[in-house]
């Protein structure tokens, strides 16, 4: 309609934007990954998150406990000078997300920088990203994962996988072309399933040969190429543990920087409780067993790997909250709760 199309032309001109604050927000992060200059302005007043090959700068927190390290440009820029670097090195910061008053924020590595030097300048510490995820709290990890995943893959794909020569990255680092091929490179997930089978009254948990001692989670696996979720589930359970789902639904995902950058797709499903015996395939999983909830509640209520002279049962611990397998963990007992309740 006219008079709407003059109201919305009118309200620009004044600088009052119809969109709700998370649109403007989205819209001025594509313009930062579109246009260079923009994304070389908002690294000047940007805030960042630093690490150190690969390892975040964490800061012990007033209340106790770790944050991540959210350092100002100019703090950055304070930094390199005293280690007398150039302020440039800013620019091989990638963006990773932006507040809600348009502050954008990106990650950088400083691993060419002496480690003890930036920590001391800084007043934190860099800690290995695995130690970091059960330091921090939830509202950090996101970002530093992203920040992670981000540094990480544009350090591994610095060449074209067509013809061995140099990509270049735009300033947001959201890609990398090839200048040759003129081939583009995007940042790149796999898709990994994630699921917790249960038999209406027990769920499944296993070990892989590699986890801390005690530790269980739910069945994971890469999606091969072509499958759906859907599918990957089904063939996973059925490689990993000789079951077959009956029924599945999709509950959530996360982002995951282990071993380099999953897309978690999380669901339950469940399988028949006349046929639960479970038949390990391979060297992948070492054990796989069925939880009563109770189990699954007392380790939940543990809250992560068990501390040294703690009670309990430290011969049984699952994935810290974090972790999406901790929520499937949390979905099932509410729910298992609600059909006691409802019973
Ligand atoms: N966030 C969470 O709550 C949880 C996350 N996870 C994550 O889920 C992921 C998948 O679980 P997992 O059971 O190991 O998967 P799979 O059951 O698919 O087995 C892993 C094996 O698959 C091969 N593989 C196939 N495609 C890929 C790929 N794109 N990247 C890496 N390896 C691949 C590898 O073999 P090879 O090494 O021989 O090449 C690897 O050892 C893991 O990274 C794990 O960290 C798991 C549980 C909980
Ligand atoms: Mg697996």
């Amino acid at each position: 309609m006219r008079w709407a199309a003059q109201i919305l032309f009118r309200s620009r001109l004044l600088g009052w934007r119809p969109y709700s604050s998370y649109v403007s927000q989205m819209r001025y992060l594509l313009r930062l990954k579109e246009d260079d200059e923009a994304c070389q302005l908002a690294l000047q007043s940007g805030s960042f998150l630093l690490y150190h090959r690969l390892a975040p700068l964490l800061h012990k927190a007033e209340q106790g406990g770790y944050r991540a390290a959210i350092l100002q440009a100019a703090d950055v820029k304070g930094i390199l000078r005293k280690l007398d670097r150039d302020e440039q090195l800013l620019e091989e910061s990638f963006l990773i997300g932006c507040s809600e008053n348009q502050v954008a924020q990106f990650s950088l590595d400083v691993g060419g920088l002496e480690r003890e030097a930036v920590e001391e300048l800084c007043g934190g510490v860099f800690v290995d990203l695995k130690k970091a995820f059960f330091l921090l709290p939830g509202q950090d990890v996101s970002p530093v994962s992203r920040g992670h995943a981000l540094i990480h893959w544009h350090q591994t794909h610095s060449y074209s996988s067509a013809n061995g020569l140099p990509t270049k990255r735009n300033q947001a680092g959201s890609q990398r072309v090839c200048q040759t091929s003129r081939i583009t490179y995007y940042p790149q997930m796999a898709p990994v399933a994630i699921v917790l089978v249960t038999d209406g009254r027990q769920c499944l948990l296993a070990r892989q040969p590699s986890f801390p001692r005690g530790l269980y989670s739910a069945l994971a696996g890469f999606c091969d190429m072509g499958e759906t979720v859907e599918e990957t589930v089904r063939r996973e359970v059925a490689e990993e543990v000789g079951l077959e789902v009956q029924s599945l639904n999709y509950t959530g995902s996360q982002h995951w920087p282990f071993p380099h950058s999953s897309l978690m797709v999380a669901c339950h499903a469940t399988v028949n409780p006349g046929s639960t015996q479970v038949s390990l395939s391979g060297a992948e999983l070492e054990e796989a067993r069925w939880f009563s909830v109770a189990e699954v509640r007392g380790a939940l209520s543990r809250g992560g790997p068990p501390r040294r002279g703690e009670g309990g049962n430290p011969s049984f611990w699952v994935p810290p909250p974090f972790a999406v397998a901790n929520q499937l963990l949390q979905e099932w007992i509410n729910q298992q709760g609600h059909l006691v309740a409802g019973f």
